[in-house]
């Protein structure tokens, strides 16, 4: 395994050759003195991995990585060949982005934006990342929640080329080979899904797709991850979902679910051959499975690999991170709150087990810990002495009470002060129940956190309309501003955006070998640390969208102060500056200058082209 600065090492002496071989044609330019800058210019442009010889002429138009447009200079037109193919206009990316911004506004679907923005992704990658990073509150509900879900939903009509892989059963054996079909030799991450829990959207099989594609996307525009270092996996075992089974658009194997033996050695020969492949500390993020796989499969490969779930972890940080921040307003400590979870899926318990945590470190007992917590599921509330007992998975939130079938009768009985909505079940959080956590408390916290907007449990004006403005509310898909008594709020987005591509930054950054659960208690206090005052005062229990890069580098400076305090980080020698470390692992999201090593122009032709073209650039005067 190579750490960080050996890899980029490596991957720039091989890439030597061709720029000697250039060298040796051409002379060195007056204008350009600084090889070795040159040299990492270029490699920057190219994420390391594309040699200069190989790309030729309209190459560099046609490569998403490469291409600038009408952003390329005069001097790069002439150099790399594509002179003449570009129309004579020169555009600076900022002009490029004020087209964008432009063209997506005259879309009125949210789909089409959706569109566009792949296709702008697909034709200019440096663009495309700079438009989502520096409009985050506008574009991250169109490339991620909710629209993201509804293009899963369409995924067979508007799939159009590759970005990822599809791995199915039947490649079993061979999993290995077929990441090597992919051509970025330098993958850090792996988010992949085997789509059989789409949001709240159920089974959506290999439509699930979109789901790796958008978390990536934000791994980049919110943390800065390099896009080359980002995969996407869709692990393709079938689907239940017999309307995708009869659907001639389906793009996934025909058949359904393959369980048991047969899925566990698969997900075993995919685990092991992504790290054969990029690495023992290449991140394995899962991301959208079922229940009955996603605790148990995080439980087998937690210490195996570089690994973690993000609606089960990801979800449960966010989610206490609103509730550590709530603590500012009810002015009740987190192990004086009664929290009663409707679901008690993945993330329920993700996040139940994060509270627990958070009130041992406030001095409880385990025990006492868990006795504030309830959860509710399709059978009701989590009773030992309830028909079929409680489920294996949440047994620890079991409780030897009367059974309950009814959720509003619960709120009423049990009196939490902390509602958390993960049941996928839209508008479960009925005028009733909402009622009742006004009179279980004066400020009520209720959490609606199943995805997409259509699956929350009420909306956020509901929840404002129902508790006399008193709640504290935070959605996981965005709401509208709520209105109330003349008032308005913004309602926070509790998101495990917030988290995942910090952590990913941060492990990354550190090449760690092992997540443990503590780094999601310190990325949910550095989250909870960002919530301001003013954030408190609109009514969001979370820093604005638009702080979301900060918060992202914050998380990873911090995950990576953890990751060498115990012991997992293996970039040596260990970074003295963290924060300098994780910045120089990110991301260049302006055009650099895209000129072969040692290029010289000649100084006949630099006068003959600027005439022919009639004007100059700025960049070449
Ligand atoms: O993708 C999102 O918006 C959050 C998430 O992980 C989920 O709901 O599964
Ligand atoms: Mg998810």
């Amino acid at each position: 395994m190579f750490s960080t600065a050996s890899r980029s090492l490596l991957c720039c002496s091989h890439a030597k050759g061709p720029h000697r071989a250039l060298a040796s044609i051409l002379t060195k330019s007056p204008a350009l003195d600084t090889p070795s800058l040159q040299c990492r210019d270029y490699h920057e442009v190219t994420g390391n991995i594309i040699c200069p010889n190989v790309v030729r002429g309209i190459d560099h138009l046609r490569d998403p990585r490469l291409n600038k447009g009408l952003a390329f200079t005069l001097e790069e037109r002439q150099a790399l060949g594509i002179h003449g193919l570009l129309a004579a206009k020169f555009k600076t990316q900022e002009e490029q982005l004020d087209i964008c911004r432009i063209s997506i506004d005259r879309y009125e679907d949210n789909l089409n934006k959706y569109l566009y923005l792949v296709e702008l992704q697909d034709r200019n990658e440096k663009l495309f990342f700079r438009l989502l990073s520096e409009n985050i509150e506008k574009y991250l509900p169109i490339v991620y929640t909710p629209t993201v879900g509804l293009a899963c939903q369409r995924f067979g009509l508007i799939y159009r080329r590759p970005r990822g892989l599809f791995i199915t059963i039947n490649d079993k054996g061979h999993i290995f080979n077929i990441l090597k079909n992919w051509p970025e030799p330098d993958v850090r991450a792996i988010v992949f899904t085997d789509g059989e829990r789409i949001l709240g959207l159920g089974d959506l099989g290999a439509y699930g797709m979109g789901i790796p594609v958008g978390k990536l996307s934000l791994y980049t525009a919110l943390a800065g991850i390099k896009p080359h270092q980002c995969l996407p996996i869709t692990l393709d075992v079938g689907t239940d979902n017999q309307d995708l089974l009869e659907d001639p658009l389906y793009i996934g194997l025909r058949q359904k679910r393959v369980r048991g033996k047969e899925y566990d050695e698969f997900i075993d020969e995919f685990m092991e051959a992504c790290v054969q492949r990029y690495g023992q500390n290449t991140l394995l993020q899962f991301e959208d499975f079922a229940l009955i796989n996603a605790g148990r499969l995080l439980k087998k490969y937690r210490h195996k690999y570089c690994t973690f779930n993000d609606d089960i972890q990801g979800t449960a940080a966010v989610a206490v991170a609103g509730l550590m921040a709530a603590v500012r307003v009810t002015k009740r400590k987190l192990s004086e709150n009664i929290y009663l979870f409707l679901g008690a899926g993945s993330a329920a318990n993700g996040i139940a087990n994060l509270t627990v945590a958070a009130m041992v470190a406030e001095g409880l007992s385990e025990k006492q810990a868990r006795e504030r917590v309830y959860m509710f599921d399709v059978d009701g509330l989590l009773s030992t002495r309830r028909e079929g007992g409680v489920p294996e998975h949440a047994k620890s939130f079991g409780k030897d009470i009367e059974p309950e079938k009814d959720f509003e009768a619960c709120v009423a009985k049990i009196k939490p002060s902390c509602l958390i909505g993960c049941s996928t079940v839209g508008g479960a959080f009925t005028t009733n129940v909402l009622q009742q956590m006004a009179r279980n408390t004066d400020r009520p916290v209720i959490f609606a956190l199943s995805n997409p907007t259509s699956k929350a449990e009420c909306t956020a004006q509901a929840a404002y309309d129902n508790t006399e403005g008193r709640c504290i509310f935070a959605s996981g898909s965005p709401f509208p501003p709520v209105k109330y008594n003349g008032k308005e709020f913004h309602t926070g987005q509790g998101n495990n955006s917030y988290i995942f591509p910090g952590v990913a930054l941060g492990v990354i950054a550190t090449a760690t070998h092992h997540i443990p659960e503590t780094m999601f208690l310190t990325a949910a206090r550095t989250l909870a640390h960002y919530v301001s005052e003013e954030d408190l005062a609109i009514g969001r229990i979370y820093p604005s969208l638009a702080e979301l890069k900060e918060v992202s580098v914050a998380i990873a400076i911090e995950v990576a102060k953890m990751a060498y305090d115990e012991g997992l980080g293996s970039v040596y020698p260990i970074p003295r500056n963290f924060s300098m470390h994780i910045r120089r692992c990110q991301y260049e999201f302006n055009y650099v200058v895209n000129l072969p090593d040692r290029y010289t122009w000649p100084e006949s032709a630099k006068v003959d082209y600027k005439r022919s073209r009639g004007h100059l650039h700025p960049c070449n005067t």
